[in-house]
């Protein structure tokens, strides 16, 4: 079994942006900062997300603020963060609760300050998508037979839409494919898998000498889980993402650069 760590590439990552954090604040008095907007009910696991992303910009230099709405509060916060000139990048951290009040949460965030490039006027990409190319670029993977599981938000639609733009063919599965998925992920030598549902991928599914990318994070009890079962975790060919460190701290740092483009576009801009 080969490991597709993340946490390895990190550093590399974290080391140029604290860098271009550095020019930032000496060279253009820019500050860079990010809001992070949440309106949920009391989640340790968000908790949890939001407090990596906090120790993140705490290791780089930038400034990590954040918001605790109400469904009452929640658009007029984007609205007024959208305002402040020293912020430079607002993420509306999912879920929200409730549901309904996700796409007008995502919408309202402008443009400029999109940095999780989920609303349909994004200019940034999103960052899961981007963690898992840095992953598979930073491990030599060749794009071929690429089956994605899971067209969610996130994570699966959005790297379809990338793939595809850059020329990759992929195949694409959701909830209601799932009586073909067996037969069908056979055939792939790559498969990128983001549902949420532990387990759901199984020993069987899955070609000898594959690649899997497992970036679901589903909380049962407290613990995280991937999508991918025990049984796969046993198989010695497989080059997969580990149980920890895969995925999830390149879709930190993946933000974090966005972050960085969209205050570096105030600095140039104030510069014409
Ligand atoms: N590691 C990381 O850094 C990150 C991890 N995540 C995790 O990635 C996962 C996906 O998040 P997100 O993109 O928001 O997706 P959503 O939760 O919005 O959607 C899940 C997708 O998976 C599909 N699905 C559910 N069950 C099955 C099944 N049995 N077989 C095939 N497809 C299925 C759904 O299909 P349908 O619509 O038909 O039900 C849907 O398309 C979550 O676990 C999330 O926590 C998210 C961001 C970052
Ligand atoms: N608007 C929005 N954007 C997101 O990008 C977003 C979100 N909402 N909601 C929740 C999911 C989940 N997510 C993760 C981030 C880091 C790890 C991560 O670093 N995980 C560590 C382990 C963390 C630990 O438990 O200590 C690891 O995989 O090794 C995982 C998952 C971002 N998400």
């Amino acid at each position: 079994m080969k490991l597709l760590s993340g946490s390895e590439l990190v550093d590399f990552i974290k080391e140029r942006q604290a860098k271009q954090v550095r020019n930032l604040k000496q060279a253009h008095h820019i500050h860079p900062t990010l809001a992070i907007v949440r309106c949920n009910t009391q989640s340790d696991v968000i908790s949890t997300y939001v407090r990596l992303k906090q120790a993140y910009g705490d290791d780089i230099g930038v400034e990590v603020a954040v918001y605790s709405e109400t469904p009452d509060s929640l658009i007029a916060r984007i609205e007024s963060l959208n305002e402040d000139d020293s912020v430079h990048g607002v993420i509306v951290q999912l879920p929200v609760t409730p549901a309904d009040l996700t796409e007008g949460a995502i919408e309202a965030v402008m443009a400029d300050k999109d940095v999780d490039g989920l609303s349909s006027h994004a200019q940034f990409d999103p960052a899961t998508p981007t963690a898992i190319l840095w992953l598979l670029a930073g491990y030599n993977i060749n794009l071929e037979h690429v089956a994605i599981v899971g067209r969610g938000r996130l994570v699966g639609a959005p790297l379809e839409k990338m793939l595809r733009n850059s020329g990759v063919d992929v195949m694409s599965y959701d909830e209601t494919s799932a009586d073909v998925l067996p037969e069908e992920l056979r055939k792939a030598k790559v498969i990128i898998t983001a549902t949420g549902q532990p387990g759901v991928i199984t020993a069987d599914m899955i070609a000898q000498n594959a690649v899997v990318v497992d970036a679901g994070t589903a909380s049962e009890g407290g613990v995280i889980r991937g999508d991918v079962a025990h049984d796969v975790r046993e198989r010695q060919d497989l080059t997969i993402t580990p149980e920890r460190g895969g995925v999830g701290p390149l879709t930190v740092a993946a933000l974090f650069d966005n972050v960085l483009l969209a205050a570096r576009r105030v600095a140039e801009s104030r510069q014409n």
